[in-house]
């Protein structure tokens, strides 16, 4: 059996993540690609917690909070899905750790860094963003998910933060794609049918992946 891929899908709040993640699923579904879609937390019950109480856990309490999800997920799930040959898109990971706990909430970038050192990198990273005036609208539409959409400078902060963090991990060798959604229809399809095409490139041709942690 071939390998699978993982596929993060990160970014501001109301920037697509979860939009895009439905019409890449719906894609490879219809073209016979098995995906295995999931998100961070993760909807066990360490994940189900931390999705709940973003608002009483701040800062490093969260890191290790939402890191030991990540682990458990990245166990239970993720790496079954990719040794079954899937491929795995994950709304939000570490880079969501990176701006929201590190960036936002000022618990100590190193120590952030350090909670995920093991999580195994994506194959491919998707940052998804858009003005921040535009994200604010959205998110006055669609409604707050939680403490970090409550605050309406963060938009600001998020899209700068989100910039920084992917730069600095396509540095490291982070297959990374940036992406803005407000472009219209026309661009959202092409991105769409863009990436599409990427991750089905890179997905024939995976190769078995060594794991961080077993
Ligand atoms: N490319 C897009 N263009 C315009 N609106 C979008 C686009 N993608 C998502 N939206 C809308 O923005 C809101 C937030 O999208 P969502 O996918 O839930 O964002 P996220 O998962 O990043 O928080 C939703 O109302 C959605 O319909
Ligand atoms: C994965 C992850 C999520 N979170 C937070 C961000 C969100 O407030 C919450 C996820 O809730 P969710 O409802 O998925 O938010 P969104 O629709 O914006 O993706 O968890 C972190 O703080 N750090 C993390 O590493």
């Amino acid at each position: 059996m071939s390998q699978g891929l993982f596929v993060a899908i990160d970014g501001p709040g109301a920037a697509g993540k979860s939009t895009l993640l439905r019409n890449l699923t719906e894609r490879f579904t219809g073209a016979g690609v098995p995906v295995h879609a999931t998100t961070e937390p993760s909807r066990a019950p360490l994940g189900e917690f931390a999705r709940r109480h973003t608002g009483e856990y701040t800062g490093m309490a969260l890191a290790c909070l939402v890191g030991a999800d990540r682990y458990h997920h990245l166990e239970t799930e993720i790496r079954p899905a990719i040794d079954a040959g899937k491929v795995v898109l994950c709304d939000r990971y570490t880079l969501s750790s990176l701006v929201l706990q590190a960036g936002i909430d000022g618990a100590p970038e190193a120590a952030v860094r350090c909670i995920n050192a093991y999580a195994d990198p994506p194959d491919l990273q998707i940052v998804l963003t858009a003005p921040p005036a535009v994200l604010r609208e959205r998110l006055d539409v669609r409604g707050s998910h939680g403490r970090f959409e409550d605050d309406p400078s963060l938009p600001e902060r998020e899209v700068e933060l989100y910039h920084k963090a992917a730069a600095a991990s396509e540095q490291a060798g982070v297959r990374t794609v940036v992406a803005d959604t407000s472009q219209g229809p026309e661009a959202i399809e092409s991105l769409l049918s863009g990436l599409t095409s990427t991750i089905r490139g890179l997905w024939s041709q995976a190769t078995p992946r060594i794991h961080l942690m077993r």
